[in-house]
């Protein structure tokens, strides 16, 4: 069943701003002061223009008007150099928060049950982790020093109307009401509408990444056009929220409009009164009007860089939120006694009401090859699953040395069984960083293990041994190459139960003999639960289950089924020739 991740409060968005500001409260506060001091001698323009605008009343010298321009250039200069300066520290502290906020969700998604990961669909996680994160990014190093700047300049500017003329300022007041209104009216509406954007341009990663993954499903089974009308529904959705939020902004854009042009007009009014009554003069009235057009800017510019701090603070939630889920910590107490594997009339469904395991129950001893075989849908990766505590029955047991597998921690149930499946990756990085994500490992294991899979000599032929750089950017390695360096993973994880699915290129003859002899070095010792696509492998293995329709219903070796003359037998027989089973 599919759920989606969850959003964190918005409790938790303050928490989380005010952890990382107080974190680096240093920062904070210098990059602070010099957008206040930059804001400071950006005021004095408004101020010098004014005082010149008595001083010609009055009748001034030359000199005294090239002094006031030649302050004002210095006091534009400087107002432009602080003013850079406090960006680009701004910009640093909005990089240090963005990191912390891509750190904090990697550590947590490396620690999220596999289960909770792929019914949330891989497309919101990654959406959470790309865009929602690239929107965070705008947030935190544009729109939030934007509206510190002009919040700054806002209150300052304001402060400096009110000391040069309180009569003349009170003009800036017919603003309020109108901005109060219009935000009043807009703030709750658009908020709920970015959210949705963000859930919707998931589902358009999600539908998009599902196509490109299933692209050869897609070819066989003709699906395009389904999937393309997915995608254009997905994407229908997505742009519909961007329309609502477009317009809700084109409706409060003119409000702001209205809220901008007010005040110059009262202010004109209040301040022509005031002269005639001969309460202000010419430069203080000056000196308010364009303290008033240089506010409008700042002021716009909060309200504007205000909504897309909205879309980062959206884009944070849905970020956070997935910290949310509980991560797979496991019961840290479990202790297996012994290795054996047991399932006890295991009962499963992905979804309500749709069971694909019908009570399934089977004893695997230790050191036992057991292979499972059967026809496609019944149920065998699914039992796989079970076996690795990727996913726990909904009744019933699945257990080693009497613990259940998926109440073992993570890093616990890896030592006692390994899930391999056909898809096998190198990381971009080292390949001592690819040999120990199992877990840390010195030199000497990390040669040892490299030699069981009989890798070593590439190793060694690489240009800095185990510190050479693999993947993109560095060593390209062959698809043979790749799989012995999982293999040599599984060695230094060296857990004592495998289960091999879906693992065609590793059982499949047709790989090569360097590869199979590698494999075989890798299963030495261990148990071996094989999902058989061969059904000609399986005449090797201690035991095979046969299963179908959800339930095992054959169990036994190779000759005692063929005996039995029952689904083994028959499913040999509808295969013999054929390459492939299962
Ligand atoms: N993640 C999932 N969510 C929902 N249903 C699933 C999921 N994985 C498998 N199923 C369903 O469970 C049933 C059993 O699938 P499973 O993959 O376990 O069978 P299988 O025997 O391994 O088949 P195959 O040989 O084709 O891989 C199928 O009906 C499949 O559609």
């Amino acid at each position: 069943m599919k759920t989606t991740l969850p959003l964190a409060e918005k409790r938790d968005v303050r928490r989380w701003m005010w952890s990382v500001t107080t974190a680096s409260r240093g920062a904070f506060i210098g990059m602070m002061a010099l957008f206040g001091v930059a804001t400071v001698v950006g005021l004095v323009g408004p101020q010098l223009l004014g005082d010149l605008v008595d001083a010609v009343t009055e009748g001034t010298t030359r000199m005294r008007i090239d002094f006031t321009v030649l302050v004002l250039v210095a006091a534009l200069v400087l107002h432009a150099a602080l003013y850079g300066l406090a960006r680009y520290r701004a910009a640093i502290f909005g990089e240090r928060l963005l990191a912390e906020a891509r750190e904090g969700m990697v550590e947590h998604v490396v620690r999220l049950p596999l289960s909770t990961v792929e019914s949330a669909g891989t497309g919101d996680l990654l959406s959470r982790a790309t865009s929602d994160v690239d929107k965070l990014d705008e947030g935190l190093r544009q729109a939030a020093p934007e509206i510190l700047v002009a919040s700054v300049t806002v209150a300052l500017t304001a402060a400096a109307m009110l000391v040069t003329s309180p009569l003349v300022a009170l003009g800036m007041l017919v603003a309020v009401p109108v901005l109060v209104v219009a935000t009043r009216w807009y703030r709750p509406r658009v908020l709920p509408v970015y959210q949705d954007a963000l859930a919707r341009w998931a589902d358009v990663h999600s539908t998009t990444h599902e196509t490109a993954e299933g692209g050869r499903t897609v070819e066989a089974l003709r699906l395009r056009q389904r999937r393309i009308a997915h995608n254009d529904r997905a994407l229908d959705a997505a742009i519909d929220r961007e329309w609502r939020s477009s317009k809700l902004w084109a409706v409060f854009q003119a409000g702001l409009d209205v809220a901008y042009l007010l005040p110059i007009a009262a202010i004109l009014l209040i301040g022509g009164l005031a002269y005639t009554a001969g309460w202000a003069g010419l430069g203080e009235i000056t000196a308010v009007v364009l303290y008033a057009r240089a506010m409008a800017e700042p002021l716009g510019e909060v309200l504007g860089w205000l909504d897309e701090l909205q879309v980062g603070n959206a884009a944070l939630r849905r970020i956070l939120g997935v910290q949310r889920v509980q991560p797979d910590e496991g019961d840290s107490t479990a202790n297996p006694d012994g290795t054996d594997i047991k399932i006890d009339d295991a009962r499963f469904a992905y979804s309500p009401g749709r069971e694909i395991l019908h009570g399934v129950t089977l004893d695997v001893v230790a050191g036992e090859r057991l292979m499972i075989v059967g026809p496609s849908g019944a149920g065998k990766s699914t039992l796989a699953r079970l076996l690795a505590g990727v996913n726990a029955p909904d009744s019933g047991h699945v257990t080693i040395g009497g613990v259940e597998v998926s109440a073992l921690p993570l890093e616990r149930r890896r030592r006692e069984v390994v899930l391999v499946t056909q898809e096998q990756h190198v990381f971009t990085g080292t390949l001592r960083e690819n040999l120990t994500l199992p877990r840390p490992a010195t030199d000497d294991e990390l040669w040892d293990a490299l030699r069981t899979v009989d890798a070593a000599d590439w190793a060694k032929s690489l240009p800095d041994g185990l510190d050479t750089q693999l993947g993109s950017g560095g060593e390209t390695v062959a698809p043979a190459m790749v799989q012995q360096i999982a293999l040599a993973r599984l060695v230094l994880a060296d857990p004592h139960t495998l289960i091999l699915d879906e693992a065609t290129s590793l059982i499949d003859s047709s790989v090569s003999r360097d590869l199979e002899r590698s494999l075989s070095a890798v299963l030495k010792g261990r148990t071996v639960i094989a999902i058989a696509h061969r059904l000609a492998s399986a005449r090797d293995a201690d035991r095979i289950a046969v299963m179908d329709g959800g339930r095992i219903v054959e169990l036994g070796s190779h000759d005692e089924l063929m005996a039995a003359n029952g689904s083994y037998a028959n499913l040999l027989g509808a295969l013999s020739g054929s390459t492939t089973g299962g």
